[in-house]
């Protein structure tokens, strides 16, 4: 899989990339990153990236031109087809279904913007698909391009070993993970909950679901509603439930 990041920052992308499972994907040929910066491509001896706002207001606009010139030089290094993805407020949720998605896909064009955002005129042009990490300011659109590399990067066939995997199966099915525990067995902070010493797999299973069921419910009941639960599911959150109402 190919990634080219257009942004003012190339070294913030590079940056992240560079470790643990992303650093390795690279290493291991299952993902090219490639940034593109706008000032390399913008004309004038001011080299200007960004300018005011038709309209008036605060802040300023990046220009089409430069972010054009960069979307061709990326077309031109390398012609395989690829989605032009904009990392922006005003995009649909980045969901791990979405980054599954995202991850099966040969090439990704993932645009950052900076200061008010770009040229409306651009997005309408070259623009697939609009995506957003969350509702909150941040200051550019890098933070959530190298979220997207992250989540697509694990998500490539050889990127993670079985520890690594686990965690990415126990999201699998939309719930939330299960309490985690290790050495020491007697803490200050407390004990390890007896069960997960029991040796009893399946006991150790059924509870660890039953943990990951009744955190979603507790924590984020929406999850609940989209997450396909089996028989046994209902089962263990029923079983929960009426501890809880005894
Ligand atoms: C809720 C809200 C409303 C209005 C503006 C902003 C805001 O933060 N505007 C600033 C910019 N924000 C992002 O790029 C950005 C922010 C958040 C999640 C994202 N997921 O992808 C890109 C994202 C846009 C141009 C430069 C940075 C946020």
């Amino acid at each position: 899989m190919r990634i080219d990041v257009i942004s003012l920052f190339p070294d913030f992308i590079a940056q992240c990339a560079a470790f643990g499972v992303t650093g390795r994907a690279v290493e291991r040929g299952l993902l090219s990153l490639h940034a593109w910066n706008p000032r390399d491509h913008a004309e004038g001896n001011y080299r200007r990236v960004d300018d005011r706002p038709f309209g008036g207001g605060p802040g300023m606009v990046m220009l089409i031109d430069p972010l054009r010139a960069s979307l061709a030089a990326a077309r031109a290094d390398d012609p395989a087809p690829a989605r032009v993805i904009y990392l922006s407020p005003q995009g649909a949720p980045l969901t791990q279904a979405k980054a599954r998605e995202l991850a099966g896909q040969e090439r990704l064009v993932l645009l950052c913007g900076r200061y008010e955002g770009i040229d409306e005129r651009f997005i309408e042009a070259e623009v697939d698909e609009e995506l957003s990490i969350g509702d909150y300011v941040l200051s550019g659109g890098e933070l959530a391009a190298a979220v997207v590399v992250d989540a697509v990067a694990r998500l490539q066939d050889g990127a993670l070993n079985d520890a690594e995997s686990a965690v990415q199966d126990s999201f699998e099915d939309g719930l939330l993970d299960c309490p985690h525990y290790t050495r020491p067995v007697e803490h200050a902070l407390g004990a390890v909950p007896a069960v997960l010493m029991s040796g009893n797999h399946a006991e150790i299973a059924r509870w660890r679901r039953q943990q990951s069921l009744v955190r979603t419910l507790q924590r984020r009941p929406d999850l609940l509603d989209e997450a396909a639960l089996s028989k046994a599911d209902r089962k263990l959150l029923d079983a929960w439930r009426t501890r809880q109402a005894g």
